[in-house]
């Protein structure tokens, strides 16, 4: 009988460029878990938690240039200082809940799309014209179909509130930041919180602690 598998709730914004770095890492770890994709608001999630975005203070704006650049050359992944940021986000977003609620592998592969762009090319993502080509080439969806889920999802106040649920779960969890992680043992009644992209070692060293058998032997961070 197949093992169950623990969860790792992802809880991200195309905004968030150690998102981008946490969100390419996760996706090469060969562990054995189910990967939920959470789209939330950056923004939203710093101002309920009274925290302040690292853009806003100088001295860590500067650092954390530096830190994402060595970081992803560290982990092998293209990246580049967008030319607009920050963008609004909000409509890319709720395009990515819509996606979400009705084609998770859409999701994973338009997420992936929109950090490459944005922080592996530096596109404006916040244009939808800048991004639907590449969207289609990658979902497999065509040009026409991707603008009218664009449409509907900014338009459907549900997509919003889905929005807005996943920053309160994250916030209830403890979230400052991103990107945010919770993570469920199969035998756990609650989900445990971990922020950046800098700490899955600890969420391997957790996993293991239930089912080591999960977690390739290689799979050192
Ligand atoms: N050390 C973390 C840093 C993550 C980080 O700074 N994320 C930003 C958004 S891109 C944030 O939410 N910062 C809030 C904070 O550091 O309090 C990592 O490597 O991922």
């Amino acid at each position: 009988m197949e093992a169950k598998r623990p969860t790792i709730e992802f809880f991200f914004d195309i905004l968030s460029a150690y998102s981008y770095i946490g969100f390419e890492t996760l996706l090469s770890l060969d562990w054995e878990v189910n990967i939920a994709l959470k789209p939330f608001l950056l923004f939203k999630v710093s101002k309920e938690s009274g925290n302040i975005p690292p853009a806003m203070i100088k001295s860590k704006r500067s650092f954390v240039l530096r830190d994402l650049q060595r970081q992803a050359g560290h982990c092998g992944i293209k990246f580049c200082v967008p030319k607009r940021f920050p963008i609004n986000t909000i409509p890319i977003m709720r395009f990515l809940v819509l996606l979400n609620e009705t084609n998770r592998i859409a999701a994973f592969k338009a997420t992936k799309v929109l950090f490459n762009l944005y922080w592996g090319c530096g596109f404006d993502v916040s244009i939808f014209a800048n991004v639907v080509e590449k969207l289609a080439y990658e979902t497999g969806f065509s040009k026409d179909e991707l603008a009218g889920m664009y449409k509907k999802s900014n338009e459907d106040e549900n997509y919003l509130q889905i929005l807005d649920k996943n920053c309160a779960e994250a916030l209830d969890a403890g979230a400052f930041g991103a990107p945010t992680m919770l993570v469920k043992l199969t035998s756990a009644s609650h989900k445990e919180f971990f922020f950046g992209s800098d700490r899955f070692h600890h969420i391997q060293e957790y996993l293991e602690s239930e089912q080591p058998a999960l977690i390739p032997s290689k799979s050192k961070l």
